[in-house]
Parts: structure tokens; sequence; C-alpha cells
């Protein structure tokens, strides 16, 4: 059975004394819910984000890692040093991380490989541009995403990965995909999966939906059966809009 998760990928927002309150409105409004939360604040901000959420339920994951086990690439993090301070899931391939620094589906299954054998789950980030949608080219778009970066994998290591659909049109423009869009797109997905794994592989992954998700189109967005919950950008950022996305589910 795959999991309802709600994650808010904070991106290079707030530093140490803001994450901090931020997480403690967080703990204290957090409903009763099924989802798993979690919340990735940038790097220097993970222990702090640990420390304050000591018995809680949410979950602190980061936002990106190198894909080298270590040495000479200054300004990077290894999966390993994720895994020593006590994360579990990363983010990878966001698509901030496509466009601004340079990360391919080559660079990025590299990611993939590194986070599995360092027992990490992925949470992979994948989407199309608005070109490829006026174009009618976003399922092919999708696909070979997948396939580049994902397809290579074992069936077992499925288990650890959660996918996260972001059409690039509807991150932080306040443009968000309509319902049947997300829908559409997910229904894809778990065919895609299927075709190249099996039924069983596609109706246990989680995918999430990303790109302007709100407290006003969360309960229409979750509603749909292949939407397993979402990546939320800037609307994580506020605790009251993060507590409402998250009971949306
Ligand atoms: O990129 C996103 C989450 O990773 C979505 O961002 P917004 O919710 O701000 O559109």
């Amino acid at each position: 059975m795959r999991s309802k998760i709600v994650a808010g990928n904070w991106k290079m927002n707030k530093n140490l004394a803001e994450t901090e309150a931020l997480l403690s409105e967080l703990s204290a409004k957090l409903p009763n819910t099924e989802a798993e939360v979690m919340v990735a604040p940038t790097f220097v901000n993970l222990t702090g984000a640990i420390s304050n959420l000591e018995g809680s339920t949410i979950e602190v994951i980061a936002q990106n890692m190198h894909f080298a086990k270590s040495g000479a690439y200054t300004g990077e993090i290894s999966a390993g040093m994720l895994v020593n301070i006590g994360i579990d899931t990363v983010i990878i391939g966001h698509s901030e991380r496509r466009a601004y620094f340079g990360e391919t589906d080559e660079i990025l299954e590299k990611k993939v490989t590194a986070a599995l054998e360092n027992n990490l789950k992925v949470m992979f980030c994948f989407g199309e541009e608005l070109e490829d949608r006026k174009s009618g080219n976003h399922f092919n778009v999708v696909k070979s995403q997948l396939k580049n970066a994902l397809f290579s994998l074992n069936k077992s290591a499925w288990g650890n990965i959660i996918l996260a659909y972001e059409p690039v049109w509807a991150i932080g423009t306040g443009e968000t995909a309509s319902p049947e869009q997300a829908q559409e797109m997910h229904a894809f997905i778990r065919k895609t999966i299927t075709e190249a794994y099996d039924a069983t592989v596609a109706e246990n992954v989680s995918i999430l939906y990303g790109g302007s998700v709100k407290p006003g189109n969360a309960v229409e967005i979750f509603s749909k059966p292949d939407v397993d919950g979402g990546l939320i950008g800037g609307a994580s950022l506020v605790a009251d809009d993060f507590v409402a996305i998250i009971k949306a589910i």
C-alpha cells in the first residue's frame, strides 16, 4: 500500500532562528493525519531542525546531495554525510537543480544510485516545461525523465522511491495544473511504470503533485485517485497554510 505524503520544500529560505520558529509553530498546530509529513530545510539547518523536532512525527529531509562518496567537490554534501546526521530521505531532480545547476538525467541517475546505496529514500522530482505542454509533448518528456534516471533500478529499489510530478510551469507561478491534468499525468506515470516493471511496483509508489499547491486548491487535487499527496514550496513556509494543506489529505 502506498503512503500519503505532504512535504514542504523550503528551498533557500529561512535562517536557523526562522527555521526553529516555523517548526515549533508547525509542531504545535500539526493535525492528526494519515499523511507522512516532511520538511526540507536548507543543509545548514538540517541538524537544528532534527533537534527541534525530536519526538515529533514530522520528518526532516534534505533538498539535494552529491553522487560522490567524498573528495574534492567544494561546496557539496554526500549521501553518507546526510545519513550520518540522521536524514532518511533526500529530494533529487528538482527542476530548479536541473535549470540552474545543470543537473542532467545522467547526473540524476548517479545521484539516485548513490542515495539508494546509502539507504536513503529518494523523492525524485520531474515534470515538463511550458513549451512541452503547449506542444503536446509533455507525456514523452515525463516518460524520458523517468526512464533515463530511474528505469535501470531493480524492482526492489522502488520500495525506496517517492515520485513528485512538478510541472515546471506551475512552480512558484500561482498557476496550478488542474486536478484533471494532475490526475491524467499521474495515471500516465503509473502506466509507464507498469510497462517498465509491473502493476505492483506502479501501485505501490507514492506519486506527489507539486506546483502552486495552496490551501484553496489542495482538497481538489488530493481527491484524485492517483495523487498521493503534495510537494509544497511557497505555502509550506507559512505554518497555517501548510497545516491547512496537510488537513486536505
Ligand atoms: O517547487 C515546488 C516544490 O518543490 C513547488 O513550489 P510552489 O509550491 O512554490 O509552486
